[in-house]
């Protein structure tokens, strides 16, 4: 006997990251793919709209109506940073499991979603970066960050991107913040003679964001120390690769009975 294929809805999927996953849905044969969700569109089928022939899958504009009518196991989504905090609500309160990579909660806001999981006993993964070496260069930046503690990161993404900084780049920041004992760097007196010019202030150092056509995601925590420099870089060269993670979490997450905050709690 084969295990039923996991029910997936993914909100988004009109979207940049969306299409990417609606992609992913129909390569794999133990995900089924049973509904998109985009403010655009509604009753139109979702493959023809994003260029991959006939699905036979709707878009529905309501959340609520999808998740009701076609009773997913799990909740993708890839929307905004104004959606993203009901849609997780929506689906903790179904009992459909949320698998998010948007971004734009914060801290207090991912804690009281964990506590909404818990008392529905529903599993969900928040995670801001889905790529693998992305996970790889927030660790590392932490482990650096404890010997090296003078540092500053800087993020640069494409030009439609909504938030600032990244997701990546608060999530980075949040880790180096655990290890790193807070002092304000930089010299005593600095002064900005152009508001913003030393960047976003967290817990002693600071966070740029670049914005340009061209750019994917991308990510350098650059630490600086006596007669010394250490770079740590990621390049999102392309959205698929965003995809290994995403899978991962919709099979991981089937078994979770609560809300995970980051992709490196699903690695081994
Ligand atoms: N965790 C990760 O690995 C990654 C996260 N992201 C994040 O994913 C989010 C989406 O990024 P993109 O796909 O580039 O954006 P996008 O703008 O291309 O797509 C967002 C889609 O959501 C739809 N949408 C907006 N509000 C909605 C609502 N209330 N209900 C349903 N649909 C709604 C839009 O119509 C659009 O089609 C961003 O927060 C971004 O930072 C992006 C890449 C990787
Ligand atoms: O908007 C994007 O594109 C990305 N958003 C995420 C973030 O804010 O960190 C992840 C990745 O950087 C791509």
């Amino acid at each position: 006997m084969t295990d039923k294929p996991i029910r997936v809805a993914v909100a988004g999927a009109k979207g940049r990251m969306g299409r990417e996953v609606v992609k992913l849905l129909v390569q794999e044969s133990d995900f089924a793919f049973v509904v998109g969700i985009d403010a655009r569109l509604d009753g139109v089928d979702v493959g023809t709209t994003i260029g991959l022939g006939e699905l036979g899958v709707p878009f529905v504009r309501d959340l609520e109506r999808a998740l009701d009518v076609y009773k997913p196991d799990v909740l993708v989504d890839f929307t905004t940073p104004a959606a993203v905090r009901r849609h997780v609500e929506v689906a903790l309160d179904r009992g459909v499991r949320p698998v998010v990579g948007t971004t734009g909660l914060s801290e207090a806001e991912v804690e009281e979603l964990a506590r909404r999981a818990q008392m529905r006993g529903v599993g969900g993964v928040i995670a801001p970066n889905f790529a693998i070496g992305a996970v790889l260069m927030m660790k590392f930046a932490q482990m650096a960050a404890k010997y090296l503690p003078h540092v500053e990161i800087i993020e640069l993404h494409h030009d439609q991107k909504l938030d600032a900084p990244s997701g990546t780049a608060l999530k980075t920041a949040e880790g180096i913040q655990r290890v790193r004992a807070e002092f304000r760097q930089g010299h005593p007196d600095e002064t900005e003679l152009l508001e913003g010019a030393r960047g976003a202030y967290v817990g002693g150092f600071r966070i740029h964001s670049v914005r340009l056509p061209g750019l994917v995601a991308h990510q350098e925590v650059l630490f600086g120390g006596e007669g010394q420099l250490l770079t740590i870089r990621h390049d999102a060269l392309s959205r698929s690769c965003f995809m290994p993670g995403v899978a991962l979490a919709i099979r991981r997450v089937m078994t979770l009975d609560r809300l995970v905050y980051g992709l490196e709690h699903l690695l081994d």
